[in-house]
């Protein structure tokens, strides 16, 4: 029989046309939904944290409709969003989170809403709110920070919470501690990160925004020469252009898709384009995690393939030909960052780990 109090904890995770929302008792789940939104609903917003209040009247909505009482809950957990860099963990969320996530400029994230809605709800509740592995967490090894041109740094930018909540579930699978393994887990979503892990660290990470492999809807690492023609031909503007590279990009630019549900269906009906497409997208995938293994000096205790793209069996036999030299492949599919949310709360609230405190580096 289990010792521990019993904590509601609702957790929110805004991504760019939808608000997940779910309520948890402990890591239970009692009830989970993507509110979505219109395009039209979104569109008198200019910027991100106009979003806000929009999208909290939402979440607020949706307890209510549910008849759940603000009041009975115990934590409320957002995703979170473009800090600076930060260690991994779970965060209480403090004033530096809250006034760099209302930022209007080059860092906004549908994502940076997660802490500033929770931050709220868990006042209206008188419970703490916190934030866990945001997109920003940076265990890099210095070495892989030089980009080649002083003045720009590669920086770690990607799935963390999903990334993190999968290394400590495949360790305990194969009875092992995360902190013992040396692994690359590419999470294979609408972008993609490709990350070497040292002994429980993050040490590398190919980047979710503007770098690595291509994606169902990012284009990845590009020649950058020709980026510099686009930048200045005069025919696109800087927005037009980052949404062409970040929104636009990859399995969208070549095939006019974001799903990969739908390359599937057009290979299995004979589509040859398709199938060259989604076959240049899995050895981009394969290349990078090549890559990881130099980081980890070829040390690789498993190779994991995560995210809603990991689901593709052929799209994983496709890598796992040109990887599985390199270390057994373990396949899980789909992601669970709610639980993920909930589980980085559930460990502070029965003092498990310390909520860490961010502060700018
Ligand atoms: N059963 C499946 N078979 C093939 N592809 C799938 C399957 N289920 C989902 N996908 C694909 O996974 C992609 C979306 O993955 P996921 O849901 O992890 O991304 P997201 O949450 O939208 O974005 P991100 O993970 O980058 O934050 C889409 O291209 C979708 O078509
Ligand atoms: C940067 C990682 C999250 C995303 O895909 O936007």
């Amino acid at each position: 029989m289990s010792t521990h109090a019993n904590y509601r904890i609702l957790a929110i995770n805004p991504g760019s046309t939808s608000t997940k929302v779910a309520l948890f008792e402990n890591d239970t789940l009692l009830l989970q939904e993507t509110l979505r939104y219109d395009t039209d609903a979104l569109a008198p917003f200019a910027h991100v944290p106009d979003q806000y209040s929009f999208r909290r009247d939402s979440v607020l909505h949706w307890l209510e409709k549910h008849g759940v009482a603000v009041n009975g809950l115990d934590a409320v957990v957002g995703r979170g969003g473009l800090f600076g860099p930060l260690e991994s963990g779970t965060y209480a969320v403090n004033q530096s989170m809250l006034e760099e996530m209302r930022a209007i400029g080059p860092r906004e994230h549908a994502s940076n809403l997660g802490v500033l809605i929770a931050r709220e709800i868990a006042g209206l509740a008188g419970a703490p709110a916190f934030t866990v592995d945001p997109v920003t967490v940076d265990e890099m090894d210095d070495i892989a920070r030089y980009s080649g041109l002083a003045g720009i740094e590669r920086h770690s930018i990607g799935h963390a919470l999903n990334i993190k909540a999968v290394a400590r579930r495949a360790a305990a699978d194969h009875f092992a501690d995360y902190a013992e393994l040396n692994l690359i887990i590419a999470h294979l979503g609408g972008g993609v990160s490709v990350t070497a892990h040292r002994h429980g660290r993050m040490v590398d990470v190919s980047g979710a925004l503007d770098a690595g492999p291509f994606s169902p809807e990012r284009s990845g690492t590009l020649p950058l020469l020709d980026v510099v023609e686009l930048c200045f031909g005069g025919t696109c503007t800087k927005a037009e252009i980052k949404k062409k590279l970040i929104g636009q990009g990859g399995l969208v630019s070549y095939l006019g898709t974001n799903s990969a549900i739908e390359v599937g269906r057009r290979i299995a009906a004979g589509d040859s384009q398709a199938l060259a497409v989604a076959r240049a997208m899995a050895y981009q995938i394969a290349k990078e995690i090549g890559a990881m293994a130099t980081v980890l000096n070829g040390d690789v205790d498993a190779i994991v393939l995560t995210g809603g793209v990991a689901h593709w069996s052929e799209l994983v036999e496709w890598i796992r030909e040109r990887v599985g030299w390199i270390a057994t492949v373990w396949a899980y599919p789909g992601e669970d960052e709610m639980l993920a949310l909930a589980q980085g709360a559930l460990r502070v609230l029965r003092n498990e780990e310390f909520a860490r405190v961010y502060a700018p580096r």
